[in-house]
């Protein structure tokens, strides 16, 4: 019973002191309304147009990330390695290249500019038969530097810091055989009619055109000019009877090397990227609404064939064939 008494005043005293917190605290609010108030929006200003200067840094802060960003470039992928393409286009504004040659070959000029990479044109089997080409040619051969050619219609292949021509080599013969220069030749054609196609022009009016080449890319340093593959450039101003540029990737970015991605360089700091895959075409225009470079590769080797087409029929070239090999 006692114990009952004594609970009973405990509860007593604990009220009062709670009724007493609470006067104090309500004469506290009274006399200082902004201590003890739980505020709905966060902590009263603490200076003038205190909310007016954080929102301004917000904001400002805001525009500062955008303009960071933009000042940095942008990187756009025309072609990830991972991708199988069938056709994927993206078109560009013509420059003013083409004009003075518009009345001279009317119906091959580039009305419509651009790139296109497909992944379905060349079929593995032919792209393993050309990679064996430019793996067993090229190793005949090869730069000092980093990069070295080999050029099946004029036999042009790089060694030392110069050239020598392939066909007089005697091991050149046990290395192609004529299915290798029939398969050549069909791809030629199918990146041929593909061209056409993509950028509107009847296919008998581009013809293939020099220097049409396997190159091989290291990171190996440059000995000569020939090596330094990684300028920006555009291959109508290197090479002046060029209209439509292709590759065809013999390898894989990624897997058989790294670094030697194909960036073109487009106005506002905008890079375009194509990753090398294994089969996979990329067809441009040659003019200037392409400047482009390939990034320095970082390790491994990487394998390529650039198929070039003329307007300019008195520049074209004809197909490499057993035949020729022969009599060279
Ligand atoms: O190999 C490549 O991806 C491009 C090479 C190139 O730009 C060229 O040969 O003009
Ligand atoms: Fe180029």
């Amino acid at each position: 019973m006692s114990q009952e008494i004594k609970k009973g005043k405990k509860k007593q005293v604990k009220k009062e002191k709670t009724s007493q917190k609470e006067e104090k605290s309500e004469e506290n609010v009274k006399e200082n309304p902004k201590e003890n108030v739980k505020l709905k929006y966060g902590p009263f200003v603490k200076f003038p147009y205190q909310r007016v200067w954080s929102r301004c840094s917000l904001i400002f802060a805001v525009l500062f990330i955008v303009w960071y960003n933009s000042r940095q470039g942008k990187e756009v992928y025309l072609a990830k390695q991972k991708e199988i393409l069938l056709s994927r286009t993206q078109n560009v504004e013509c420059s003013s290249d083409y004009e003075s040659e518009i009345s001279k070959y009317p119906e091959c000029v580039p009305e419509k500019c651009g790139r296109i990479v497909s992944d379905k044109l060349v079929s593995s089997t032919e792209t393993d038969v050309l990679l064996k080409i430019a793996v067993n040619g090229l190793n005949l051969g090869g730069s000092d530097g980093g990069a070295s050619i080999l050029d099946l219609h004029s036999g042009i292949l790089s060694k030392g810091q110069g050239f020598i021509n392939i066909y007089k080599l005697p091991e050149a013969k046990k290395i192609f055989n004529s299915a290798d220069f029939a398969i050549y030749k069909v791809v030629k054609t199918k990146i041929q009619h593909a061209v056409a196609h993509n950028f509107g022009v009847p296919s008998n009016k581009i013809y293939l055109t020099k220097p049409t080449f396997f190159s091989r890319m290291t990171n190996m340093s440059a000995k000569t000019i020939h090596d330094e593959y990684w300028h920006p450039h555009v291959d109508k101003e290197t090479h002046e009877s060029f209209h439509y540029t292709t590759l065809l990737y013999l390898n894989d970015f990624g897997r058989d090397f790294e670094g030697g991605r194909f960036i073109f360089i487009d106005k506002n700091n905008v890079n375009t990227t194509v990753e090398p895959r294994k089969g996979r075409v990329s067809m441009f225009t040659s003019g200037s609404e392409n400047l482009h470079a390939v990034e320095k590769v970082q390790s491994g080797t990487r394998y390529a064939l650039t198929v070039s087409f003329t307007c300019d029929p008195n520049s074209a070239i004809s197909d490499p064939n057993h035949r020729i090999r022969q009599e060279k």
